[in-house]
């Protein structure tokens, strides 16, 4: 299988163009968060997402939590996914699969240790893919995403392995260690942000050799 490829933390119309030249089938535009390198503002997300490709996803990174006002910040930036990077109570994942039905809807996972794989049955009948992150939901400032850092991988190929849906890997890739990672997790894709960026700026160079280590991965 063909490995998908995220890039988050888009910044501007020209990263989202070098992406997408690079091969990227998913852009992440990030919204207001409590800590990381990617927020932009909304109106800039919006543009970004009118102007993207049909056959590219662009995926908001909300950290709203009531199904009423992801719902709400979906209708301001119009992607084609949301990624919901807090763990919402369930009963608002059902219920914002009840008020946007249309919209893929992406569950991220923060692993921070086994009962990360109790989320599986939770979540799952509401959203469409989950994604596999390094947060510390809990932290005195939450950390929902950005980190740079990777986690036990061994809970994510657990997590893929127990899941209906396809799983998404984050946190902390990079071009040295995406194909270790896509040979002992099997994701249905990969996601990064500070791997592919230096001094803060997408960087053509780590995001070719990113692009480059996965293809030889899914070859492998
Ligand atoms: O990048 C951020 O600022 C951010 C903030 C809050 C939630 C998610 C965020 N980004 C996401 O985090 C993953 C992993 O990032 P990294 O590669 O470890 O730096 C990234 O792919 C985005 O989906």
């Amino acid at each position: 299988m063909r490995t998908r490829v995220k890039i988050c933390c888009i910044g501007s119309p020209r990263e989202a163009e070098l992406a997408i030249s690079a091969g990227a089938d998913a852009l992440g535009l990030v919204a207001a968060m409590p800590s990381g390198p990617g927020p932009i503002a909304d109106e800039l997300i919006a543009d970004i997402a009118a102007a993207s490709p049909p056959a590219i996803s662009t995926f908001l990174l909300t950290s709203e939590t009531s199904a009423a006002s992801i719902a709400a910040h979906i209708d301001r930036t119009r992607p084609t996914t949301v990624q919901i990077v807090s763990h919402i109570a369930a009963g608002d994942a059902a219920e914002l699969a009840r008020l946007r039905p249309h919209i893929r809807r992406v569950q991220v996972i923060h692993v921070e240790g086994p009962q990360a794989l109790d989320l599986v049955p939770a979540y799952s009948p509401f959203v469409h893919a989950f994604l596999l992150d390094s947060g510390r939901p809990g932290a005195a400032t939450p950390e929902l995403g950005g980190t740079g850092r990777t986690h036990d991988w061994s809970i994510s190929a657990a997590f893929v392995a127990a899941s209906p849906r396809p799983v998404f890997l984050a946190g902390g890739l990079d071009a040295g260690n995406v194909g270790e990672a896509i040979r002992r997790v099997r994701p249905f894709g990969v996601d990064v942000c500070s791997g592919v960026r230096r001094n803060g700026a997408l960087d053509l160079t780590a995001l070719r050799d990113f692009m480059r280590a996965v293809r030889a991965a899914d070859e492998s």
